[in-house]
């Protein structure tokens, strides 16, 4: 099956809060809370695909070198759908978050994510934070 690469961007504010947005129903992984991001298409830079899916789901103007590299690279199954989530870690941006497509998105403290909220695949995500920050 064909791997899908995912950037994924966990945008952290001054106060150690996460910006956060639940997936819509129809979705894959629908009803799960994730990370903003989406695929990035051919020849896109991750910095790239990562500013152009912030302002098209969440209204957030990202500052991010176009060039930029994962901070972690997660490979996942999902049966249906192979994904790799290439994750950076963000904290530069300027604008009011809102959920362009109706869904809901908000700030959590990220001593506050449980893994079993999102998809499978951030499990790894969730535990780094807890420590590495
Ligand atoms: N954005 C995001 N996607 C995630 C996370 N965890 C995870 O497994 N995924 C998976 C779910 C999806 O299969 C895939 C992201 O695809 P997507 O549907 O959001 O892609 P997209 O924004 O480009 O949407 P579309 O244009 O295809 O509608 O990655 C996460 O934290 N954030
Ligand atoms: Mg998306």
């Amino acid at each position: 099956m064909k791997q899908i690469d995912v950037a994924v961007g966990v945008l952290i504010d001054a106060d150690g809060r996460v910006l956060l947005a639940r997936r819509p129903d129809h979705l894959h992984q629908g009803g799960k809370l994730e990370f903003p991001g989406g695929k990035v298409e051919a020849g896109e830079a991750l910095g790239a695909a990562l500013k152009r899916e912030f302002l098209e789901e969440v209204n957030v103007h990202l500052t991010v070198p176009d060039n930029i590299k994962p901070w972690l690279s997660i490979t996942h199954d999902y049966g249906d759908k192979q994904v790799r989530l290439l994750v950076v870690k963000l904290a530069d941006f300027h604008g009011e978050p809102h959920g362009n497509e109706g869904q809901e998105v908000f700030w959590l403290h990220f001593d506050a994510l449980k893994a079993e909220e999102f998809p499978a695949a951030n499990i790894e995500i969730i535990e780094r934070l807890r420590t590495a920050s």
